[in-house]
């Protein structure tokens, strides 16, 4: 009965079928930037400054409306972003409150807007700035102009390491005489070549822009992912080096509903970012009318995607991976419900993976031999319908992994609507045909009917795929039981008892080599006078002299040392 409140047409792709979030709006591709565009990102800009440092707009305004050129880079950006071009100076007042804007501006980074643009407006003001600084956000024209900053790299980061190792990168340290900064910088090749695209060296000297932070603080590399909320972009950040993946709203801030959805992932974001299972928040920020959130980049991308990359590849995730997927995916949920919230939009493409460091193929093949031939780790992304069970405030997520109770606005139950949707994530994973958004075969899944799946599960993880559907919320498993569900958990005990069995072999040879050894330094300790002298009485085993014990103790030592080497368990 309640179906059609969620009818729509078929065939979309997984994202795009929420309820609520479903008119997307176009975006323009490319935006040439006005004097009234430049006032508009001018003072939003030094909006921020109001967090809590002095700006002078006047002078910003004054001395940027005389610049007219973008980079081809950052109009790209702008475009993405920026709906409304032809604001003039006047009306560039937010249509969000002001005490909204406040809510939106977490000014914990060294280099915020803010502090950008009042240290820009310092050579207006006629406040000495040092040569470090004008080297940083002014061209070498001397002009007025901001620069780029370069992009830093980390040098503990195991990719950097195995670059370090292949002596594909040069560093240089340039040191500032009058602040006394320290500043690492890269001629990372590839980049600085990407840098030559976005820059081509004739313009470079004669444009100018205003850097917003997402441009200052991160080089943008690739669009990873679009959804209903937004654009997500793997970025790396200019002063650590380290990726993240950056989330930029598609909508305009400008009103409510969009401004309190946006805050709602913040907020979300900001109670759960501490779990090895939930992706992890670093920041977020208001840009251009949008909002921006850093998070965690996983380098696996999205469980849909590795699903989509399996099936073309004729492959599907094996029982003991699924069992890891759901366990792993239930520590994290866990976390989340045990904190009072619910998440309300588990679905495979809000489920993302992060892959195990591969320094060396050794390490890769004690991974296969341990049945886990991903290794991945499994969070929980994507925190925009979260909301707290006490006083729900339920947005509806993917109608496909809908469950009927919450159709129903029955919300005494949440957490189990999220098991329910993990329980169809984790068929979906095992190869079970698209899910029905609606009509007859959605209200069949409900009633506890599971899709067959192309491949042959064990009964007893079938049956806990069954209990994750019943159409009886209060009869599917917590979180918590799943966690400690033997029959996920055999897996890992299983993995377990492997790693233990190995660790046992290798500690019995180290035992034998040693036995061997004590048994020679015995028998060298014997002297041939008392080996054979005739009539002296054979010397007893463990009788040794003192001297000769520490021999023993000698090769003990270094027979430790080389002990396990080329031991197969
Ligand atoms: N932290 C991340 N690491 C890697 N990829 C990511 C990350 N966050 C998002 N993505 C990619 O971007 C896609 C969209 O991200 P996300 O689900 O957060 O956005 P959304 O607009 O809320 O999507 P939807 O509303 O359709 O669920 C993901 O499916 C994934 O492919
Ligand atoms: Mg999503």
């Amino acid at each position: 009965m309640h179906a059609a409140k969620f009818e729509r047409a078929g065939g979309e792709e997984e994202e795009g079928l929420r309820c609520p979030r479903a008119m997307k709006e176009p975006l323009p591709r490319t935006q040439t930037l006005t004097m009234a565009t430049l006032f508009d990102g001018i003072n939003q800009q030094l909006d921020f400054s109001s967090c809590g440092e002095d700006g002078s707009s006047g002078n910003a305004s004054d001395h940027f409306a005389s610049q007219m050129c973008r980079t081809p880079r950052v109009q790209r950006h702008r475009s993405r972003s920026s709906p409304s071009t032809s604001t003039s100076p006047s009306q560039c007042a937010s249509p969000i409150p002001y005490a909204s804007w406040k809510k939106l501006r977490l000014c914990d980074s060294p280099s915020t807007p803010k502090s950008l643009l009042s240290k820009s407006t310092l050579p207006l003001s006629g406040v000495k700035i040092s040569r470090h600084q004008r080297s940083l956000r002014f061209s070498c024209t001397g002009a007025n102009l901001m620069q780029v900053p370069s992009v830093n790299v980390n040098p503990f980061t195991p990719e950097t390491v195995r670059r370090n190792s292949e002596q594909h990168l040069s560093y240089s340290i340039r040191s500032d005489e009058e602040d006394d900064r320290l500043r690492l910088k890269t001629s990372l090749t590839s980049s600085e070549e990407e840098d030559e695209a976005f820059f081509p060296s004739k313009r470079r000297a004669v444009q100018a822009f205003l850097l917003s932070r997402y441009e200052s603080e991160f080089l943008e590399l690739e669009c990873i992912g679009e959804g209903e909320f937004g654009a997500v972009y793997k970025c790396v950040k200019r002063l650590d080096g380290c990726l993240y993946a950056i989330k930029r709203s598609r909508r305009p801030l400008a009103g409510s509903a969009n401004e309190q959805l946006a805050l709602k992932e913040v907020y979300a974001h900001a109670v759960l970012g501490h779990h090895p299972h939930v992706v992890r928040y670093y920041s977020a920020w208001a840009e251009d009318d949008h909002m921006v959130i850093q998070n965690e980049y996983c380098d696996g991308g999205s469980l849909s995607n590795a699903i989509a990359r399996k099936e073309a590849q004729g492959e599907r995730l094996t029982e003991a991976e699924l069992k890891d997927l759901l366990l792993q995916v239930s520590m994290g949920l866990k976390y989340i419900h045990s904190l009072g919230l619910v998440h309300l939009d588990i679905k495979p493409s809000n489920i993302f993976i992060c892959l195990p460091p591969s320094i060396n193929e050794a390490s890769e093949e004690e991974e296969d031999d341990e049945g886990n031939s991903a290794g991945a780790t499994y969070k929980i992304g994507d925190l925009g319908h979260v909301t707290s069970t006490n006083s729900p405030q339920v947005e509806e997520g993917d109608s496909r992994f809908l469950a009927r109770e919450v159709l129903h606005e029955d919300y005494r139950h949440l957490p189990k609507a999220d098991i329910f949707a993990l329980g169809l994530t984790v068929l979906l994973a095992a190869g079970a045909p698209p899910l029905p958004q609606n009509g007859d075969q959605w209200h069949r899944l409900r009633e506890g009917h599971i899709p067959a799946v192309s491949q042959e599960l064990s009964p007893s993880f079938r049956s806990l795929l069954q209990s994750l559907l019943d159409p009886d919320p209060v009869k599917r498993p917590s979180a918590k039981e799943l966690c400690k569900n033997p029959v996920l958990r055999e897996n890992r005990t299983e993995r377990l008892a492997t790693r233990l069995r190995k660790e046992l072999n290798v500690e019995k040879f180290r035992i034998s080599i040693l036995e061997k050894e004590l048994r020679e330094a015995r028998l060298a300790a014997l002297s041939p006078k008392e080996n054979f002298s005739p009539g002296l009485k054979s010397t007893k085993m463990g009788s040794l002299p003192r001297a000769r014990k520490r021999l023993v103790g000698r090769n003990t030592a270094r027979s430790l040392s080389y002990g396990c080497s080329g031991y197969a368990a």
